[in-house]
């Protein structure tokens, strides 16, 4: 370029940047909503908060509600709302679509980031049957087998009375079931000796998810490096492009072993009842579509479950009295430790169903803003939001929600015995239930949530009918949200839920 057109060319950029102000803070249809003009003007007033701040926009969110009220602008062309009983209605039209998420993990074509309502419905009815109820039942062997030798890798950290360090075992457990279920095929992470995982890659999935939400380029310029470069400037990453590489091998080889390959396996397996769909097109059953689909929903059905396992066990150890009536409720189902009830029968015992249900409500699934758009415009009180808005809402939100939830940083699963209604009379009476949203509402709600139960059902009943544990140097902060890397993240600085271990004699 001649010298004498860089000024030009600067003040067209300039005059371009200005007007783009201008639209953005006067003429955009949501210029009349309130909130921080900054965060109006551009979306680097988000990017400071999660890139810089490491995942605290959620908390400066929170701020601008208590200055502004319940719906804020917190990007140029997005809304945030906090209210409750808001929340079906962003959430349950069946027509919304989901903006943001394609960009954030490199796996655009999953059922969980897919942005239009249509292809999203296919991809996920393809999905569905394999996580039914019954579906889930027909599992219930394998995880039961699962859980058996999780019980003695913790009755061998009670003989050598050193600490087990539950947020490495937890995802070891939750990855094998799901690698098994997904492929027919696992890493024995719960066997190996110090429980590995894919608890750093996901992790890594998650922080690294702000840059790539900011700079789209960002995972291509990764993709674009060697692994091995990659791994040495950042050992968590190394182990998410492992993993990564692993899963694009096993949907080769299940693609390749097809038809013949499903009958011959002990279970059926989600990746080959994709393959055999008769609802997806052909473009829904390449390699890659299928290796994105394979990264998010090993994902999401590692971390947040053990996630959630880690909250339970940390509160229940932390409160004696907790722990003793789950403990006694327990012992009256199966007198005998050996033989644990089935999983129909622990559905049944109200205490362990509270305190999953509270350890669930602390543990929250996602802690990313959860955005939607709708093809109509919107009602929120006064307000109406354009069709095609972008508008979240946070499960955190819901909650912490002290109307709803009293002294909600609290774990006390005695909140949801006894069909407890909202308000107390006073309020709008519905069922607490409603207001536990971890698994999300609608037609994109978490589709894992059978299994979930299962597993969280399951390895509790176990751990409290089995053994005695005491925390080590452990405490809540080692359970509590500090960071949102989409899923929840504790201080950095911590070392896990560690606790030492004592078989139980009756
Ligand atoms: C405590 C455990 C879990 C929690 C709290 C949880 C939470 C969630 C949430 C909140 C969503 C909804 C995202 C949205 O609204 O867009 C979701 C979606 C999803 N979850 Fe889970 N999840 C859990 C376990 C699992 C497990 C074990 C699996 C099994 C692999 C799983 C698979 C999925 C899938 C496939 C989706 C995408 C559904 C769709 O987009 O239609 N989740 N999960």
């Amino acid at each position: 370029m001649s010298g004498h057109l860089v000024p030009v060319v600067a003040a067209v950029g300039l005059l371009a940047l200005v007007a783009l102000a201008v639209y953005r803070l006067h003429f955009s249809p949501l210029a009349r909503f309130p909130g921080p003009k900054l965060a109006a003007l551009t979306r680097w007033y988000e990017a400071y908060y999660e890139i810089w701040c490491q995942g605290h926009y959620y908390r400066e969110i929170d701020r601008m509600h208590d200055i502004y009220g319940p719906v804020v602008r917190v990007a140029p062309d997005e809304l945030h709302i906090r209210d409750s009983k808001f929340f079906n209605s962003v959430y349950m039209n069946p027509k919304v679509n989901k903006h943001g998420w394609d960009k954030r993990f490199g796996a655009q074509t999953s059922t969980f980031t897919t942005v239009e309502s249509a292809p999203h419905r296919r991809r996920r009815a393809a999905l569905s049957p394999m996580f039914s109820k019954r579906a889930i039942q027909g599992f219930e062997p394998f995880i039961r087998r699962h859980v058996e030798l999780f019980s003695q890798r913790i009755g061998k950290f009670s003989l050598s009375k050193k600490p087990l360090v539950v947020t490495d075992a937890f995802p070891a457990f939750t990855g094998d079931i799901i690698m098994e279920y997904s492929f027919g095929f696992m890493y024995n992470q719960l066997e190996a000796p110090n429980f590995a995982s894919f608890h750093e890659a996901f992790m890594a999935i998650g922080s690294s998810g702000h840059i790539a939400a900011q700079f789209p380029w960002f995972l291509s310029l990764m993709n674009s490096i060697p692994d091995a470069i990659v791994a040495s400037l950042q050992p968590a990453l190394g182990s998410l492009l492992r993993l990564k590489k692993d899963q694009w091998d096993l949907v080769t080889l299940t693609i390749r072993g097809g038809k013949e390959q499903a009958e011959k396996a002990s279970h059926r397996t989600i990746f080959h009842e994709i393959l055999q769909s008769n609802q997806l097109p052909p473009s829904d059953k390449t390699q890659q579509r299928l290796a994105d689909e394979a990264q998010t929903v090993v994902g999401a059905g590692v971390e947040t479950t053990s996630f959630t396992l880690s909250v339970a066990l940390f509160h229940i150890v932390n409160t004696p009295h907790i722990n003793a009536r789950l403990h006694t409720e327990l012992r009256a189902a199966s007198p005998n430790k050996d033989t644990l009830p089935s999983l129909q029968d622990l559905e049944r015992l109200p205490y362990l169903k509270a305190c999953i249900q509270e350890a669930l409500r602390l543990s929250y699934g996602l802690t990313a803003r959860n955005p939607r758009t709708h093809d109509k415009e919107l009602r929120y009180g006064d307000w109406i939001i354009p069709a095609g808005t972008v508008v979240g809402m946070t499960i955190v939100d819901v909650h912490h929600d002290e109307s709803i939830f009293p002294d909600s940083e609290m774990y006390r699963p005695e909140r949801w015995l006894g069909d407890p209604r909202t308000g107390d009379g006073d309020g709008d009476g519905v069922p607490l239930e409603h207001y536990l949203v971890s698994f999300g509402r609608g037609p994109r709600s978490c589709l894992g949530n059978n299994m979930a139960w299962a597993e969280l059902y399951l390895v509790l009943a176990m751990m409290f009918r089995r053994y005695k544990f005491s925390l080590y140097d452990t405490d809540v902060s080692d359970v509590r949200l500090e960071h949102d890397f989409f899923i929840p993240n504790v201080k950095l600085s911590s070392k896990g839920v560690r606790v030492l271990v004592e078989e139980v004699e009756d």
